[in-house]
C-alpha cells in the first residue's frame, strides 16, 4: 500500500496537476478534471485537499470507479500526516456514510436531526440559531399547535388543486422557499439546489441578497419560464442598492422583496458564541443593512399598502431578530382585520414565514387569510444532508401532507379553505400549547458555560 503525506498532495493544486483525497484514496485528476462534467471549478477547489466531503454530497462512491481510470488512483493518504482539522471532516464522513436512506425520511424534523450530525458546527449554529432565548423561534412553531382543524366530510374530494398564484405568477401549491442567506456553507452547490428543487416541484424561490452564489450562477441554473424573486436588504449607500436592483431586474428576477426587519443584527448567542471558535466566512455581512422595521402590526401593513407594495410578507425572520416578536401566524389574523377596516384587503397580498414544518400548518395560514407561506430552515437542512434530492423530498412531503389536509377537511381548491375550517380561538392564549415531541426532540438548547465547568 503506497502511502502519501497530506503535505506532498497539497503541493498538486493547480489545472495541471491536480491531486486529491476521497475517501482516504489520493486520486491525479490533472487529465479528468478538462472534462469534469460538473465544470472546473469545484475540483480546483478541492485541489491539494480532501474532496471526500463536496464530492459525497454530489456524487456516489461507485462514480469514481465509472469515470477514473485505475492508475488516477495514487495509493492512501498517510493518516499520521492528516491535520487536526480533518477530524472534523472525518466525523461529517461518519455522518454521511451512517445518514438514513432518503425514503426512511418521514418528516421535515428527520432532516433536521441529519442535519444536526452532518454540518459543522458553525454551519448549524449558523442555520439552526435565533435570537435570545429562542422564545419567539419555538413559538414560531407552537402557534399552530394552538389551532385546530374544522373539518368537513359529505364533500366529493376526488379531484384536489392544490395550485394558486403569487404575485400572479403560478405556484402548484402555496409555499416559496424563502431567502436564507450563505447556501454554500451547507452544500458546495449552494442556492442553485434550491433553484433546481424549486423548478422540479413548480414553486417560487426568493433569491437571498447574501447568496453564496453569484446572480449569474443563479440565473444559469434557472430553467425556462422558471419564476424566482429577489430579496433585498437596503444598503445604506442607496445607490449600491439601485445597482443591485437594477441588476436583480436585467437578471430576470421577477419580483423585489424588501426586508425591513433587520436594522441591526439579532442578539444569536448560538451563533455568537460559535464565532469564537472561528466563524464562517462572510457571516458578519449581514451588519450592513437598513432603517426600517418589520411587518408584524396592522398599522405597518396599512403603511406598506400605502406606500404601494403589491404584498408583504408576515415574518419574525425565522426568531432570529428580536425575541418576544410575535409569530407571524398569531398575527396574521389581526393584520387581516386591520386591512379589510382599512380598505385595503384585496389591494395588498398576505404572506407569512416561520415555524412551517407540516402540510397542515400552511392549510391553517390559508384559512386565516395568507396567500401562501415561506419556509426557510427546513430546506436548508435537507440540502445539507441530501442536496437536490433532500430538497425534492422535503417539498414532496409537505406537498402530500396539504394535499391529505385538504382532501380530509373536504376542500377541493385553494378558496375553500377559508376561516371557517379552522378554529384558532387558543391561538394567542399561549399556555395551552400541546407538548411537541417531534419539534422537543431536535430543539437543540442554549447551554450555559456551566456544562463545561
Ligand atoms: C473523482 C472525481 C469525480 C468524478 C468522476 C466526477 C464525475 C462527475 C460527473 C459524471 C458529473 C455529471 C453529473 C452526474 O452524472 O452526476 C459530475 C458533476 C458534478 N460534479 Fe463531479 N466528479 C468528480 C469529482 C467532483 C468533486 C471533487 C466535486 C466537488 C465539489 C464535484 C462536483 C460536481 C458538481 C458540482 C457537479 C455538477 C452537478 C450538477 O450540476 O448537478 N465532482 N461529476
Ligand atoms: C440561516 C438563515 C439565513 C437567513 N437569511 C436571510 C436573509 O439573508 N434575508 C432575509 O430576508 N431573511 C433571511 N432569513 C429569514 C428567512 O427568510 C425566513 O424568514 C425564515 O427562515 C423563516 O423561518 P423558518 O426557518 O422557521 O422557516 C434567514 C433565515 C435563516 C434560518
Amino acid at each position: 500500500m503506497i502511502l502519501i503525506s497530506a503535505e506532498e498532495i497539497a503541493k498538486h493544486n493547480t489545472y495541471q496537476d491536480c491531486w486529491i483525497i476521497i475517501y482516504d484514496k489520493v486520486y491525479n485528476l490533472s487529465k479528468f478534471l478538462p472534462e469534469h462534467p460538473g465544470g472546473v471549478g469545484v475540483i480546483l477547489e478541492q485541489a491539494g485537499k480532501d474532496a471526500t466531503l463536496a464530492f459525497s454530497t454530489i456524487h456516489s462512491q461507485e462514480m469514481i470507479h465509472r469515470y477514473l481510470p485505475s492508475d488516477a488512483c495514487l495509493g492512501f493518504v498517510d493518516p499520521a500526516t492528516v491535520a487536526e482539522t480533518s477530524k472534523v471532516e472525518e466525523r461529517r464522513r461518519e455522518a454521511i456514510k451512517n445518514r438514513p436512506s432518503l425514503n426512511e425520511i418521514l418528516h421535515l424534523y428527520d432532516f433536521e436531526a441529519v442535519a444536526s450530525r452532518i454540518l459543522t458546527t458553525e454551519t448549524w449554529s449558523f442555520y439552526n440559531c435565533a435570537a435570545g432565548d429562542e422564545i419567539s423561534y419555538r413559538d414560531n412553531h407552537y402557534a399552530f399547535l394552538r389551532i385546530w382543524l374544522r373539518p368537513r366530510i359529505m364533500r366529493d374530494v376526488t379531484h384536489i388543486d392544490m395550485s394558486t398564484k403569487i404575485l400572479g405568477y403560478y405556484s402548484s401549491f402555496p409555499l416559496y422557499i424563502s431567502a436564507t442567506a450563505l447556501g454554500k456553507l451547507g452544500h458546495p452547490l449552494g442556492e442553485v439546489v434550491l433553484t433546481r428543487a424549486a423548478h422540479s416541484h413548480g414553486i417560487i424561490q426568493m433569491i437571498p441578497n447574501f447568496a453564496s452564489c453569484s446572480l449569474d450562477e443563479m440565473t444559469i441554473a434557472r430553467k425556462e419560464g422558471q419564476i424566482q424573486f429577489f430579496q433585498l436588504y437596503i444598503n445604506k449607500n442607496r445607490d449600491i442598492s439601485r445597482k443591485v436592483i437594477q441588476k436583480a431586474q436585467e437578471k430576470g428576477y421577477k419580483a423585489l422583496v424588501v426586508t425591513v426587519d433587520v436594522p441591526s443584527v439579532g442578539n444569536r448567542e448560538k451563533d455568537v458564541r460559535m464565532k469564537y471558535t472561528g466563524a464562517p466566512p462572510g457571516i458578519q455581512n449581514e451588519k450592513d443593512l437598513n432603517r426600517d422595521q418589520g411587518v408584524l402590526t396592522p398599522e405597518d401593513a396599512i403603511l406598506a399598502a400605502e406606500y404601494g407594495c403589491d404584498g408583504i410578507v408576515l415574518s419574525n425572520h425565522g426568531g432570529r431578530q428580536l425575541d418576544f416578536a410575535p409569530s407571524a401566524i398569531e398575527v396574521l389574523p389581526n393584520v387581516i382585520e386591520g386591512l379589510k377596516k382599512s380598505g385595503l384587503l384585496g389591494k395588498i397580498e398576505v404572506y407569512i414565514d416561520g415555524g412551517i414544518r407540516r402540510g397542515s400548518d400552511i392549510f391553517k395560514a390559508i384559512a386565516l387569510g395568507a396567500k401562501a407561506v415561506g419556509i426557510g430552515r427546513p430546506l436548508l437542512y435537507a440540502m445539507s444532508s441530501y442536496g437536490q434530492a433532500g430538497v425534492e423530498r422535503a417539498l414532496q412531503i409537505l406537498k402530500d401532507e396539504f394535499e391529505t389536509v385538504m382532501r380530509l377537511s373536504g376542500t377541493n381548491m385553494i378558496a375553500d379553505i377559508c376561516p371557517n375550517m379552522i378554529d384558532s380561538k387558543s391561538l394567542s392564549n399561549h399556555s395551552l400549547t400541546p407538548k411537541d415531541y417531534l419539534s422537543s426532540n431536535v430543539y437543540d438548547r442554549l447551554v450555559p458555560l456551566r456544562s463545561k465547568l
